[in-house]
């Protein structure tokens, strides 16, 4: 078993999760400027939060795991100092709206129209001084926290932390999420699934190892698809 004692994943979660209140309706998100701070209005409760171990959501000084919720963006408004708001990287699938004073993301947008999770904005609630904001239910890019210099040997404490609190470690993003995105995306693509996986009952097994679809196909198929969701060069 590995030692899960003094793994810290973020503050919102180090101390056991709060509970959402399903009543609650939003609240108001401000960056750490001291001064003039960015004020952003969420104006609905959000969903699937997480925790994300990936380089580009951002974390607290001190977290190894930032944690992220999505809500409509209809919902979102800029109220304040919108004027220190810049775009991290406009060229990224999400587009992360930072305070150029202080670091913090205030939303992250997603322009295209054909990606799966256009509508949707991203936005970190533990800015909000309001309580009731959905909880968090999983851990996301838990291997990507290797890319922001944490030891892979301690990925099983890390795992470990995650599965106590509750957040089962995904290394990409949840199986619903998954499914969500790939629905969407063979929507998209408008594919005619191969033969057998039409069939409702999996298929008998298999003589022939030639009829297995060839590795290299699918490993494609699937790096085409993260890709498209969530750029990047992946091999
Ligand atoms: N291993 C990569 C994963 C990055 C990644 O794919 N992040 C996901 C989860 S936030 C994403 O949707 N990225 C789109 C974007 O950053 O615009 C990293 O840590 O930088
Ligand atoms: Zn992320």
């Amino acid at each position: 078993m590995a030692n899960t004692e003094r793994v810290l994943i973020h503050p919102a979660v180090d101390n056991g999760i709060r509970k959402g209140n399903p009543d609650f309706s939003g609240g108001v998100l401000s960056c750490h400027c001291a001064s003039n701070p960015v004020k952003l209005r969420v104006g609905a409760q959000t969903a699937h939060n997480h925790v994300c171990g990936c380089t580009k959501c951002w974390k607290p000084d001190g977290a190894i795991f930032s944690q992220v919720a999505v809500v409509s963006r209809d919902a979102v408004e800029v109220l304040e100092n919108g004027d220190k708001l810049d775009i991290v990287n406009a060229q990224a699938p999400i587009q992360r709206y930072r305070c150029r004073d202080c670091g913090v993301h205030m939303y992250g947008r997603i322009e295209n129209r054909d990606h799966p999770f256009y509508g949707l904005d991203f936005v970190h609630t533990e800015l909000s001084a309001e309580e009731g904001w959905s909880a968090p239910e999983f851990a996301a890019f838990v291997s990507s926290v290797i890319e922001s210099g944490v030891d892979p040997s301690r990925m099983d404490g890390i795992r470990g932390r995650l599965r106590e609190l509750g957040l089962h470690p995904y290394d990409t993003l949840s199986p619903p999420l998954m499914d969500a995105i790939a629905t969407h995306v063979a929507k998209q693509q408008a594919t005619p699934a191969p033969a057998g996986a039409r069939q409702s009952a999996p298929p008998p097994p298999q003589q022939e190892p030639a009829s297995t679809p060839p590795v290299r196909e699918s490993e494609s198929m699937l790096t085409r698809l993260l890709n498209k969701l969530f750029g990047g060069g992946r091999q």
